[in-house]
């Protein structure tokens, strides 16, 4: 399996994706600051991979929390919290994360003569706990999305949706390995991703890992490998799905469901049911996390655009929900329209 991330007794470890696909080294983070560096930095990323990482980032801070009482733990535990939340902001999976933490924490620190190291204990079993629970729904999500894909033939992806974006599997690279376990014959198309390259370099990677063939190709190539038939199915990850079914993933995502639409190709989301949230009504109120000029303007060191020139770099954009053929998740498969889809099995699990 890709060791994406890792929970050890010296701290947490990263597989390094910054420097990928060249180089396997890994990171390991044996504070909570650093766990929020290296997500602000992106040695991990993918949403699922960001919530699991601040999980652990919360026990971490906690285990090596000084505080002798529970009293001197709190404050502390509020600024761990707080930290690692303000690293990344269009990821719900990072907030629902540091929800479950704190809920973990309080029922805790409600115990009788419940102690630091106790509740320290405690938060690293939630933590873990969570990271198994990943790697679980994104076994049952490919599972059920597996039987949404071609026989034979091409599948686009976009961004990295893959074992190195979650604890393990993948989400939108999970449907596509669960799909080739099952004896379908894919090629998988990955585009490259403009600014930060995590098609070209890490889905590529990963799936030539594991033997998919794969090709990729430059953004602004899609429509036309479209338009030739070369592609059957896209199935992509999200940031941040709203009730309304818009969908917050890697900027390029919406242009590229735009010509699925116009080309008759079905476009499918895969997320884990941690990135459903039900509190934002719509993909316009989803926050849009802005990242540094130099994504763009530099390449390996080397500068490409003139100095002082205008740049935009929002990482990631919102594809209106009429362009989503479904919403697979690990509960089942959503389908327009999703307000109703997404209520109908949150109530189912809610009695469950
Ligand atoms: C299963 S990961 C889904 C998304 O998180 C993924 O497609 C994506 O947009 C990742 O963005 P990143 O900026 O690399 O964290």
């Amino acid at each position: 399996m890709i060791p994406t991330l890792e929970w050890t007794s010296e701290g947490v470890r990263f597989l390094d994706q910054t420097r990928l696909p060249l180089e396997e080294t890994y990171v390991l983070a044996t504070s909570y600051q650093q766990v929020a560096d290296v997500i602000t930095t992106m040695v991990v990323r993918g949403a699922p991979a960001i919530g699991v990482s601040a999980a652990m980032g919360v026990a971490l801070g906690v285990e090596r929390s000084r505080a002798a009482t529970l009293a001197e733990l709190k404050p502390e535990f509020e600024t761990i919290c707080d930290t690692l939340a303000a690293t990344r902001p269009t990821a719900v999976n990072l907030f629902w994360a540091i929800a479950r933490m704190r809920e973990r924490f309080t029922k805790l620190a409600a115990q009788l003569e419940m102690t630091v190291k106790g509740v320290a204990a405690g938060l690293i079993e939630e933590a873990r706990l969570m990271y198994d629970e990943d790697i679980a729904a994104c076994r049952t999500l490919g599972a059920n999305g597996a039987e949404l894909m071609p026989e034979a033939g091409g599948v686009l992806t976009h961004c990295n949706a893959g074992a190195l974006a979650t604890c393990g599997y993948g989400t939108a690279l999970g449907v596509i390995r669960a799909a080739v376990e099952q004896g379908h014959s894919l090629h998988v198309y990955a585009d490259e991703t403009r600014p930060f390259l995590q098609g070209a370099r890490l889905t590529a990677w990963e799936l030539m890992h594991d033997g998919i063939p794969t090709t990729v190709l430059c953004d602004n190539m899609a429509a036309s490998l479209m338009r030739q038939g070369k592609i059957k199915a896209v199935v992509v990850g999200a940031d941040r799905i709203a009730a309304n079914g818009d969908v917050a993933n890697k900027i390029g995502t919406y242009g590229v469901a735009v010509l699925a639409k116009e080309h008759g190709i079905p476009f499918y989301v895969a997320a884990p049911w941690s990135t459903i949230d039900l509190a934002t009504a719509h993909g316009d109120d989803i926050p849009i996390e802005q990242r540094a000029a130099i994504e763009v303007t530099h390449h390996a060191g080397k500068q490409l655009t003139p100095h002082n020139v205008g740049i935009e770099n929002p990482a990631f954009d919102v594809t209106p929900a009429k362009y989503v053929t479904a919403i697979i998740t690990e509960r089942g498969v959503l389908r327009a329209p999703y307000p109703e889809s997404l209520s109908e099995l949150e109530n189912a699990a809610v009695q469950a």
